[in-house]
C-alpha cells in the first residue's frame, strides 16, 4: 500500500507576545519559534507516523527553511525523494502571533505556488504507483483539479480536505473519493441552506465533517447518518487536528478500511493529537491509537 500527499511545505514563524498587537501598534515579543508546517507535510507525518509508506509532492525554496523542512519530513519517515527545490522563490512561510488566547496568521505561499501542472506532470509515474492521494487547499486550485482528474481517471482514489476554505467545482467534489471539510468549510462549500444531516445524506460514503469536540460525522450507503462521537481530550493544542484526522482517515481508507471503521481510528488518533503542544508534535503512532481505542472500548 502506497500512500501520496501533493500539497504545502511550510515554515510557521510563530511569535508569542502578551497580547496580539493593535492596527499600527509595535509590541515586545516574548519567544520566536520556528515550527515546520503547511497542512500538507503535516498531514504526510501523520500517516508516516501511523506506519504508511507515504510520499510527499511539493516545492520548497532554496534556502535554509526548504532544507530544515525537507530534513524534518525525511526525519518522521516521509519520503521526499521528488519535491522539487526551486531558485529565486522563498519557501512557504506562515507568520503567527499569538497572545491572550488569540492568534493572527498570515501565509506567503512562496514555493507552494509552484506546484502546478507542469510539476504534477514532471512527478506523474511516481503519483500513479500510489493507491491513494490526499489533497488539501494551501496549492493552486488549478492543480488539485488537475490532480483529482488524472487520478480518478486511473481508479486512484482522491480524497480532498478542502482547508483552508474556498469554493469547489460540482465537478470535482463529484469526482472525489472523499471529501473532508469542518463545518465552516462545508458552509462554504455548500451554503447554509441545507442541515448537516441533509448534506451528509447527498453524498454518503464521500463527505465527512469534522465537528471539532464534537467528533465526525459521515453518511452510510444506507442513507443512516454516522456519528463518530470525540473521544475526551485533555487538551493542551488543538493545532493539527485537522491534519492528523485527514492523514489517519487516508491510511485507513488505503487498507481497504471501511468508512466506519476509518473515522473511528482517524478520530481517536486527532484526539490524541490535541494532547500534545505543535502541529505535528503531537501526533500519535498506529500502537498508541490503537492501545487508546481499546482502553476506550
Ligand atoms: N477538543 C477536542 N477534543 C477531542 N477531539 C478533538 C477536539 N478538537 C478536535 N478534535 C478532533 O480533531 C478532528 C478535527 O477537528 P476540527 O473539526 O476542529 O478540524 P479543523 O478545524 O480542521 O482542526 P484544526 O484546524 O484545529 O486542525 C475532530 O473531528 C476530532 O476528531
Ligand atoms: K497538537
Amino acid at each position: 500500500m502506497k500512500t501520496a500527499v501533493v500539497g504545502s511545505i511550510n515554515m510557521d514563524m510563530t511569535v508569542t507576545a502578551e497580547r496580539i498587537p493593535l492596527k499600527g501598534e509595535t509590541l515586545k515579543g516574548d519567544e520566536l519559534h520556528y515550527i515546520p508546517g503547511g497542512k500538507g507535510a503535516n498531514q504526510a507525518v501523520a500517516m508516516a507516523k501511523l506506519g504508511a509508506e507515504v510520499e510527499m509532492f511539493g516545492c520548497v525554496g532554496d534556502d535554509e527553511a526548504g532544507q530544515k523542512l525537507v530534513k524534518n519530513l525525511q526525519e518522521a519517515g516521509v519520503s521526499t525523494g521528488h519535491i522539487r527545490i526551486v531558485k529565486g522563490v522563498p519557501t512557504g512561510i506562515a507568520l503567527i502571533t499569538v497572545g491572550e488566547n488569540d492568534n493572527t496568521i498570515i501565509v506567503v505561499a512562496g514555493a507552494n505556488n509552484c506546484v502546478d501542472k507542469e510539476y504534477v506532470d514532471s512527478i506523474k509515474e511516481e503519483l500513479f504507483q500510489c493507491d491513494i492521494v490526499l489533497l488539501q487547499h494551501e496549492i493552486p486550485q488549478e492543480t488539485v483539479e488537475y490532480v483529482v482528474d488524472i487520478c480518478t481517471e486511473r481508479g486512484i482514489k482522491v480524497v480532498l480536505n478542502p482547508a483552508p476554505a474556498r469554493p469547489v467545482k460540482q465537478e470535482i467534489l463529484e469526482k472525489v473519493t472523499y471529501l473532508t471539510p469542518n463545518e465552516h468549510e462545508a458552509a462554504i462549500l455548500f451554503g447554509n441552506d441545507c442541515s448537516t444531516e441533509e448534506l451528509l445524506k447527498k453524498y454518503p460514503e464521500k463527505l465527512v465533517i469534522t465537528q471539532g469536540s464534537k467528533g465526525v460525522a459521515a453518511c452510510r450507503k444506507t442513507g443512516e447518518i454516522l456519528l463518530v462521537p470525540a473521544r475526551k481530550a485533555d487538551v493542551v493544542d488543538t493545532t493539527g487536528a485537522g491534519d492528523t484526522l485527514n492523514g489517519a482517515f487516508t491510511v485507513e481508507v488505503a487498507k481497504g478500511r471501511d468508512i466506519e471503521s476509518a473515522l473511528k481510528l482517524a478520530n481517536t488518533a486527532a484526539s490524541l493529537s490535541t494532547e500534545k503542544f505543535g502541529a505535528q508534535g503531537g501526533m500519535p503512532t498506529l500502537e498508541e491509537v490503537i492501545k487508546e481505542m481499546k482502553a476506550y472500548k
